[in-house]
């Protein structure tokens, strides 16, 4: 198979001083301060055309190293290779390139330059970037005047339009918000249906167990595990498990928030879909029910309670329905259990109200003592783009008669041997 990046002994390491001045204390006199770190370890990986490989590790384990030495905004140290085959799209510090002083035009000329296209490239894909990005009346602007909505906008057509061959994505699936986050989800999963090798870092487990052909873990800038995603996510999350300071989420929502977008989506046609629902959908409403209780804190008997979970949404009806989903979560962090209605293969019917509802139902609480809360997403017909999320929104303390010690109760029943059996009759 066609390797399009080899990565041979790439290293990256930092010299750290422990006061501001032992860096100029080293220049005068000759002698070391520093001492080196490493943000990644000599690291040996080889990817294929067509792979899309996720990395997982705690913070500081170097996903963003490894990342950015393939888009090479870092160099390796000496004595590593980077071998990069194809066009890359590095979807890392969107915009970073841009110079604020510029106008869009003129920063969409800078950095196709800069991304290698000549200008004639570039003129054949103006057009395609103005309107992806949404922001055709701007383009004259200084993009210093642009709200942080329209600058990821541009920035994210900017780097995808180039058709790449490689595309890198730190940490989220989607930039921005509302439609624009929806809109550039289905862009990088389209690269991902045609074919093209994708690199990605995300706290979502789910999200990368759903799309990942393989899995690095790294920790300390180490290769902790590598390989079917299936078997390294169960590691990763079971060292997550231990580290009471980690948490995963379901699904990763869009990690740069674009409130300030309103400006841009008001200029649109809309007739009965409200502005900021357009392309996109929320949740409105989570109740929780048992018994004669209702509400978002409930009291709860293990082992006796039935849990009804209540939950509202509105979306643009243009859209296909949402798929909703829980995390039932230990209140440390720990993820105990999930449900999804795409897993569970349930469609929630369309309305052509955007409005959406739908119950979960949990008919005998299986949770031992304890504070759990429940997180709800709201997310794509794939269940993988996050259009909403409500972490913590039901509190739940269980209490429980027996002394049973642990998370949850597992059905189970004791057998007598046969011998046993006989005596006691
Ligand atoms: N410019 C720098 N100077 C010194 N140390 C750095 C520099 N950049 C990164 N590091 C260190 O390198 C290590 C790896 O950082 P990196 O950003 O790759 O981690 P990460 O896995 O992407 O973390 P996160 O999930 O928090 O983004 C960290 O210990 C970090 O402090």
């Amino acid at each position: 198979m066609d390797n399009v990046i080899e990565l041979e002994n790439v290293s990256k390491t930092y010299r750290i001083y422990q006061r501001g001045w032992d860096q100029l204390k080293e220049i005068m006199t000759g002698r070391t301060y520093a001492h080196l770190t490493y943000a990644l370890h000599p690291l040996n990986l080889n990817i294929h055309h067509g792979q899309v490989v996720g990395l997982v590790g705690k913070n500081g384990a170097g996903k963003s190293t490894l990342l950015k030495l393939v888009a090479r905004t870092l160099t390796p140290d000496l004595g590593g290779h980077c071998r990069v085959h194809g066009r890359v799209a590095a979807l890392l510090e969107l915009g970073g390139g841009f110079h604020p002083e510029m106008t869009g035009r003129e920063n969409v000329y800078l950095s196709g330059a800069v991304m290698g296209l000549t200008l004639q490239q570039i003129d054949e894909l103006y057009d395609e970037i103005v309107a992806f990005a949404g922001i055709a009346d701007d383009m004259e602007r200084p993009v210093k005047t642009y709200s942080s909505g329209m600058f990821v906008r541009l920035a994210f057509a900017v780097a995808t339009c180039i058709e790449p061959d490689i595309l890198i994505v730190d940490e989220a699936l989607s930039v921005g918000d509302g439609a624009f986050a929806r809109k550039s989800f289905d862009r990088i999963m389209h690269f991902r249906e045609s074919a093209k090798t994708i690199l990605f870092c995300s706290h979502s487990l789910y999200q990368m167990e759903k799309i990942c052909d393989t899995v690095l873990w790294l920790d300390h800038g180490q290769v902790k595990a590598q390989g079917d995603p299936n078997h390294v996510l169960t590691e990763y999350a079971e060292f997550l498990n231990h580290d009471s300071n980690s948490r995963t989420s379901l699904l990763s929502p869009a990690k740069i928030n674009t409130s300030s977008d309103s400006d841009i989506e008001s200029t649109e046609e809309t007739l009965s879909i409200p502005t900021e629902l357009k392309g996109t959908a929320r949740l409105t409403q989570i109740v929780a029910h048992s018994g004669a209780q209702s509400g978002t804190a409930l009291q709860l008997h293990s082992g006796e309670s039935e849990l009804t979970v209540t939950i509202e949404f509105i979306y643009d009806p243009t859209l296909a329905t949402p798929t909703v989903g829980v995390a039932v979560m230990r209140r440390d962090g720990l993820l105990i259990a999930s449900a999804t209605t795409h897993n569970d293969d349930v469609l929630i019917p369309h309305h052509n109200t955007g409005k959406g509802k739908i119950n979960l139902l949990f008919p005998r609480l299986l949770l031992l003592k304890g504070n759990y809360q429940l997180d709800v997403y709201l997310g794509c017909e794939k269940a993988l783009h996050a259009y909403d999320q409500a972490l913590s929104a039901i509190q739940l303390e269980v209490v429980q008669h027996g002394v049973e010690q642990g998370i949850v109760a597992m059905p189970h029943r004791w057998q007598l041997t046969a011998q046993d059996h006989l005596l006691s009759l």
